[in-house]
């Protein structure tokens, strides 16, 4: 069998920081993969008159979506998504999960058959009553079998590393670095096994890992493909409870509530808690196979939520739409620079999902979350009905 080909789809904050060590760590098991080349495919935009696929190529530099961080020489963007899967047999799909679909579209019928996917993805693909994770769209859509990684990790953080440690920065920057990653296999171990060496770096030696044990560093292979996928997309939902869409953190937009209306920690962590608990019976009653205790023990779990609920985007927004008033889409382009914000459109897509199933009573801080965003509700009453 020949050597794996990787493809990179997407190249946002989240997909620059993949590409960071997906790149890496390629280029250090080239008895698997042939690390020569990575094309990671861009959305073109100008960025200061020029080219972002040409900026990322000359100066190995994301500007505009992860600046400051030097990308290995194997990563070549490209805006052609035919450059980008011809030959290629792995994919990492790290778009924001609205753009998804076109890509999908563009992509039927070129793929390698026998090829495989992983997906960062966070967020859910709803259509009326059917609701799937992205792994299995991708699998239905496109034929291939993909894995979920999502774990406690904002791509941002990275930029911290640095001044801790240039070793551990160069080796574990975003996904691997100080906080812990699952991934998932939807069709079974063995395929995860195939494409985890990506993110799972095997050949660790044990200074290496001790080392990335100090820092709290995990990554590992689960086998709750769902269980993973839907924390991340519920968490957004729960965490910041704007009027946004719930993307990976419904519940970090309902934290984000909470510190713009200056209510102090104890009143988050009691959202945090009833958002995990939303996540957890929203995944058990309308996912099968889903584990329980994923959502404890697991890094895309409780893990991830603290920080999102702490560090991320959609806190950050959920916050500046109570202290200002304006609009989530304003803010999103004020505050995030190009970033997208997902958790007011997945608390939008599972409000429709519930009232098709006729359950919204069932998850009230998924409600208030998609009521405060799109409906005009106070802020202020998202722990009625908690
Ligand atoms: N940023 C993080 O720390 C983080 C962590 C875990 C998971 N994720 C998830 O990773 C996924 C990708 O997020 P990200 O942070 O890399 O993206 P981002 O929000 O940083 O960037 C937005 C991306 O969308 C692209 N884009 C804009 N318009 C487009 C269009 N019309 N068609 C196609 N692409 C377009 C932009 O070029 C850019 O690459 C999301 O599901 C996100 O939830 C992000
Ligand atoms: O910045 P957010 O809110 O998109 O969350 C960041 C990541 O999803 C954490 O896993």
């Amino acid at each position: 069998m020949g050597k794996e080909k990787v493809a990179i789809i997407g190249s946002g904050n989240w997909g620059s920081a993949i590409a960071k060590i997906a790149g890496t760590n390629a280029s250090q098991q080239t008895d698997i993969f042939d690390a020569s080349r990575i094309p990671m495919w861009v959305f073109e935009e100008e960025v200061n008159g020029k080219k972002l696929t040409e900026i990322i190529n000359e100066t190995h530099i994301n500007e505009k979506y992860l600046p400051g961080i030097t990308l290995p020489e194997n990563i070549h963007a490209t805006s052609d998504l035919d450059e980008v899967v011809k030959d290629a047999t792995a994919f990492i799909f790290v778009l924001p999960h609205q753009f998804l679909g076109k890509a999908i579209e563009s992509l039927k019928g070129k793929i390698t058959p026998g090829s495989k996917g992983v997906t960062l993805i966070k967020g859910v693909d709803v259509s009326g009553d059917d609701i799937r994770i992205f792994a299995g769209t991708i699998e239905k859509e496109l034929g291939i079998s993909c894995s979920a990684l999502s774990g406690a990790n904002i791509a941002d953080e990275g930029k911290s590393i640095r001044s801790i440690s240039r070793e551990v920065e160069t080796k574990y920057f975003a996904a691997g670095k100080f906080s812990g990653m699952r991934i998932h296999g939807l069709t079974g171990l063995n395929e995860v096994a195939e494409i985890a060496p990506f993110f799972v770096k095997k050949r660790l030696s044990d200074t290496e890992r001790r080392k990335m044990e100090r820092c709290g560093g995990s990554c590992s292979i689960v086998e709750d493909v769902a269980g993973v996928s839907l924390c991340g997309a519920l968490k957004k939902f729960a965490l910041t409870g704007l009027k946004v869409h719930f993307y990976e953190d419904i519940v970090a937009v309902a934290a984000g509530f909470v510190d713009g209306l200056e209510w102090g920690d104890n009143a988050k962590a009691a959202i945090m808690r009833n958002g995990l608990l939303e996540m957890k019976h929203f995944c058990l009653e309308f996912f099968e196979n889903v584990k329980a205790e994923t959502f404890l023990q697991e890094s895309a779990g409780v893990a991830d939520l603290i920080t999102s609920c702490i560090g991320g985007r959609n806190r950050k927004v959920a916050e500046a739409f109570v202290k200002t008033g304006k609009t989530f889409e304003d803010l999103e382009k004020e505050l995030l620079n190009g970033q997208k914000l997902q958790g007011v459109a997945t608390a939008k897509d599972i409000n429709t999902f519930l009232k098709s199933k006729n359950r919204v009573e069932g998850y009230p801080l998924f409600e208030a979350v998609y009521q405060c965003a799109f409906e005009g509700r106070d802020v202020k009453t998202i722990t009625k009905n908690l």
